[in-house]
């Protein structure tokens, strides 16, 4: 037994990013305590409203088989996660057929970031301190991920994390492709939508640093920053990428909705009132993110565009694919200059 647990807590702190560790979390916890469903939550804290997502869940069904399900948004979060989550307190929850249900806080630098409920058929008093010990080493391990994972100014995605997590997404991709293929076409036409990358850049930012200094520039990123996190779906990952440039990844959607979308949001920056600058605006270039790219060129296309929209006038949204079909780039052109890591 101890020297399985010690192998579990190996096994959970060999994670480099977030989502394996959470996988492993349950999983451990699933081998030692034996429950029927184990959630992690987290609070997106996105809007001033609280927004929970589940961000990874395991469902035992029939006693033997294991139903995983992935990131959504809860709509109506149960009201003793929010207890929890606001008392920082374990909460449990007990049913006249012994069941119990328990809601463990989870917290990131003293702020509360979600929990993690249980569902187990009345837990003995070792099975809570093991309980609580795994909490306990996943919120120590998720601060060291978090902090590596993350830019330190703005909270968002670093540019390190970017390719990890392209090639995660291009990889669920190539995977509903195959289960796509064996649709009927009715089907298909549902499920043809693909993913997109953006690329943006701040039009004119320089100007912003050097009439009223640095720190008043970060100001202007961090705003920026909270409001593409508050317009965005929780699902959609934005990546600072460095200086005044975001790469944001967005969920399968069709051309027209996510130019439409794209379009609210450059109207949207162009209505804020930053500090320190009148109309502040944005240069963006988007493509596609088909299911055999490379993440390499995934990012040149969208630099390209983003090239293209920052040459023709600034403050324009340019796709890839509609600058290539019109012959205004060509796909040789080596004028980008991203970095190869
Ligand atoms: N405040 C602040 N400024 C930064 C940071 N990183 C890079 N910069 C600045 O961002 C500016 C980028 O300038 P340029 O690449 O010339 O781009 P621009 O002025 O936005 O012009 P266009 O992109 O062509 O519209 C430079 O002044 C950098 O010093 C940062 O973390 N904070």
């Amino acid at each position: 037994m101890e020297e399985n647990l010690l192998n579990s807590v190996i096994k959970i702190t060999k994670n480099r990013d977030v989502d394996s560790l959470e996988y492993s979390l349950i999983s451990t916890i699933q081998e030692f305590v034996g429950c029927t469903e184990i959630v992690v939550y987290k609070d997106l804290n996105v809007h001033t409203d609280l927004t929970i997502e589940r961000s990874i869940s395991l469902k035992v069904i029939n006693g033997n088989q294991f139903e995983w399900a992935q990131r959504k948004v809860v709509d109506s979060p149960e009201p003793e996660l929010l207890s929890c989550l606001r008392s920082a307190c374990i909460i449990t929850v007990q049913s006249t057929d012994g069941m119990e249900k328990r809601w463990l806080p989870i917290s990131l630098q003293d702020k509360q970031i979600g929990a993690i409920a249980v569902v187990c058929k009345g837990l003995k008093s070792a099975d809570q301190v093991l309980l609580n010990a795994f909490c306990r080493i996943y919120e120590n391990y998720l601060f060291i991920l978090h902090e590596n994972e993350r830019d330190q100014l703005t909270g968002l995605l670093n540019r390190q994390t970017f390719d990890k997590k392209i090639k995660q997404l291009i990889e669920k991709q190539v995977i509903k492709q195959h289960k796509t293929a064996k649709m009927d076409n009715n089907r298909k036409r549902r499920f043809s939508s693909t993913s997109w990358l953006a690329m943006l850049d701040i039009d004119h930012f320089k100007k912003i640093n050097d009439s009223f200094g640095h720190v008043c520039g970060d100001e202007v990123l961090l705003l920026l920053a909270q409001k593409m996190r508050y317009f965005l779906r929780s699902t959609d990952l934005i990546f600072r990428f460095g200086g005044e440039e975001f790469v944001i990844v967005f969920e399968p959607t069709s051309f027209e909705s996510i130019e439409k979308k794209m379009n609210e949001f450059m109207e949207m920056i162009r209505e804020t009132h930053f500090p320190f600058v009148a109309n502040m605006t944005v240069s963006i270039g988007m493509c596609r993110i088909s299911p055999y790219d490379f993440p390499i060129n995934v990012l040149e296309n969208a630099d390209k565009a983003l090239y293209y929209a920052k040459e023709n006038g600034r403050n324009r949204l340019c796709f890839y694919e509609q600058l290539m079909e019109n012959n205004l780039i060509d796909s040789n052109d080596k004028s980008t200059d991203i970095d190869l890591f």
